[in-house]
């Protein structure tokens, strides 16, 4: 049994969307495919993986440094103790091998990014949801059941008031009652009426999260939170720089409400670090550690140790980026839910074809691996690469 390539494309996910910190103009995501020897249903074993948005594709990294240390490994090596199946976790110390800690930089997108694929192919292998393999393997009962919250409510050239309205009613016709909009693109008088725009679309409806993608001073910071605290809002996301520890523990004597953060935070160190010194509340904020960006599953198993051994539960966790591994982590380890993004970033985000959200939540379907295949437009862009 072993992995008999791994391939690398880098695809556009561009908009004409901007955050308060970025635009999307130029925004790419790597797409892999990892091609085992395993014959399943009379086929080799494929298993994919992307990295998320907001970060770009790393095919520089896959192709010239990780991709080489999985296929030039002993193939034994890389298997569980019975030789059933490959064994996540000896892959990921074969790619970090010749890797020194700390500074992590992107290379956790790249091995973030494999690793999907990984887990991917290994759940097919068992045939299996990957969901239910996680349950399993943590000996406990998965839960299919997920919330889920719609993410958008960007800046846009010519957006007003009344698109802005649009877009959130339209989150709300397809079942969401959780919707999410950016804040700090604009002055703090602007917002403000965006935010009251959105508030009086959604009615008692739905709730707002806002998102700040970390553009705001202390001082800003402290500002917008006197503003929010007049709303009833889900959470207030991103403050401050993401390893500004100190900014988001200073923040909570101005905010009492939900805050959320932690998409910007690659390992499990990082969350150990904001932890113990960002002032985090673990009986309402939100921890949206994105595997897909953070050196993927076998890491963000240790984020959940870390966050186990500071007190909070996995319940707390709702992660960035939109994608599907997530929604099986949140199905099969008991994560509080996931990000959706209903209009953006396709074909990579969503779910299967045929999965509705219903009252905040989508029940997921039983499909092998992380259940790619069952979303038709990102299935044919897979299967390209792979053939
Ligand atoms: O706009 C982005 O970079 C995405 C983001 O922060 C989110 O989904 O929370
Ligand atoms: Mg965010």
């Amino acid at each position: 049994m072993r992995i008999v390539d791994i391939r690398e494309v880098t695809k556009p996910i561009a908009s004409s969307i901007r955050n308060s910190y970025i635009d999307f103009s130029k925004m790419t995501t790597s797409l892999v495919a990892v091609v085992t020897d395993v014959i399943r249903d009379g086929r080799p074993v494929v298993g994919y993986g992307f990295n998320s948005n907001g970060r770009y594709g790393q095919g520089g990294l896959i192709r010239e440094r990780f991709r080489d240390r999985i296929i030039n490994a002993d193939p034994g090596s890389l298997l569980n103790e019975t030789e059933t199946n490959f064994d996540p976790h000896r892959i990921w110390d074969a790619m970090m091998s010749n890797e020194k800690p700390g500074g992590h930089g992107e290379r956790s997108v790249a091995v973030g990014t494999i690793d999907m694929a990984i887990w991917d192919a290994v759940a097919k292998i068992e045939g299996k949801p990957l969901f239910r393999h996680l349950a399993d393997i943590h000996g406990r009962e998965a839960n299919p059941r997920v919330f889920v919250y719609a993410a958008g409510g960007y800046y846009f050239p010519g957006k007003d008031h009344s698109s802005l309205r649009a877009e959130m009613r339209s989150y709300l016709d397809r079942g969401y009652n959780v919707v999410k909009m950016k804040i700090g693109g604009v002055t703090i008088d602007e917002d403000r009426a965006r935010i009251e725009a959105v508030l009086d679309e959604i009615g008692n409806e739905a709730q707002l999260a806002v998102d700040a993608n970390g553009r705001f001073d202390l001082e800003t910071g402290i500002g917008y939170a006197k503003m929010l605290r007049e709303y009833p809002l889900f959470w207030y996301e991103e403050i401050g720089d993401p390893l500004d520890y100190a900014l988001q523990a200073a923040m909570a004597e101005f905010y009492d409400a939900p805050m959320a953060t932690g998409e910007n935070l690659f390992s499990h160190q990082d969350a150990r670090n904001l932890l113990r010194y960002g002032g985090m509340r673990p009986d309402r904020d939100y921890l949206q550690f994105d595997c897909a960006l953070s050196y993927g599953l076998v890491e963000y198993l240790r984020t959940l140790d870390v966050i186990k051994a500071a007190g909070w539960s996995s319940r707390r966790c709702i992660p960035h980026g939109g994608h599907q591994m997530s929604l099986n982590i949140a199905a099969g380890l008991d994560l509080g839910g996931n990000e959706s993004y209903p209009d953006l970033f396709q074909p990579y985000g969503g779910f299967p074809d045929g999965v509705h959200v219903e009252d905040g939540h989508i029940t997921m379907p039983d499909l092998p691996g992380i259940g790619f295949e069952g979303k038709s437009d990102l299935a044919s862009v897979m299967k390209e690469l792979a053939e």
